[in-house]
């Protein structure tokens, strides 16, 4: 994506920005409160279509973007009246699709994200984890080259969001993936590349280069020593010029 403006209320939130994404890789975007990280998401999934959004989106493949995106939105927008199942097949549905093999599909990740016995609870029976846990069920059952995936695992506790950490990044492999996160390890553990957004418009700061395949061993001494590199980041993105807290 290039050239990206976006201005709300007149404010520039994005003059002239550009994010690459490579392709088949997992790009995470960490960045202050405020910042403007949902909104990119939703600009690239051309969410943001007011007359003060533009970005020039160009894919490798020389085919357009629009109805190749999967997009998991912060809140988790699932219908209130489906069940957890009928919520993960929302998209074949409303797509048309044969719906045998997506509700195979959905009740296995169902059941992969540890919700096996609650596929026919209403989400206002389930947890605010559980519900999150629904949606990327659903994200991750969509067969979609580009997946947007807005703060996905904050509302899990820790070891829950480790294990769906790794259970996406195996589902996920091989396709183009952008994550926003607040959580440092999970972007380092996730990304192949790790961008710090910060500034008002907003900048993106050089990549960060984890070494080694995702999903990264969250022990591991090279990539604790890249988040004390990685929190000097977001302190500076904090704190300096263009703070948006
Ligand atoms: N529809 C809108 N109208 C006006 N302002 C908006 C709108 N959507 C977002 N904003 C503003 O744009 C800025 C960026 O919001 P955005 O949600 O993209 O931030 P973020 O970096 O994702 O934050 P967080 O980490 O808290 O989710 C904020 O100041 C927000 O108030």
């Amino acid at each position: 994506m290039t050239d990206a403006c976006l201005a709300f209320d007149g404010v520039a939130l994005f003059d002239g920005l550009t994010l690459d994404l490579a392709p088949g890789r997992t790009t995470a975007l960490l960045g202050p409160s405020g910042v403007g990280k949902s909104t990119l998401l939703r600009l690239l999934a051309g969410l943001e279509n007011g007359t003060h959004a533009r970005a020039t989106i160009a894919c490798d493949d020389g085919r357009p973007l629009a109805g190749r995106v999967a997009y998991l939105a912060q809140r988790d927008s699932l219908l209130p009246w489906a069940s957890a199942l009928d919520n993960a097949v929302l998209g074949a549905r409303l797509r048309g699709a044969p719906l045998g093999p997506a509700r195979a599909r959905a009740r296995a990740l169902l059941t992969d994200v540890g919700l096996g016995d609650r596929l026919h609870d209403r989400p206002g029976a389930l947890s605010g984890g559980m519900r999150q846990r629904v949606a990327l069920a659903r994200a991750l059952g969509e067969d979609r080259p580009l997946i947007l995936m807005d703060e996905p695992f904050s509302a899990l506790d820790f070891l829950t969001r480790l294990r769906l950490q790794d259970l996406t990044a195996r589902l996920l492999a091989g396709r183009t993936v952008l994550l926003v996160t607040h959580d440092p390890l999970e972007a380092l553990r996730l990304g192949h590349a790790v961008h710090v957004l910060h500034g008002r418009p907003a900048t993106l700061d050089a990549a960060l280069i984890p070494p080694g395949a995702p999903p990264r061993d969250a022990t591991d001494a090279a990539l604790l020593a890249l988040q004390g590199e990685l929190l000097r980041r977001l302190t500076g993105a904090a704190h300096g010029p263009g703070d948006t807290a």
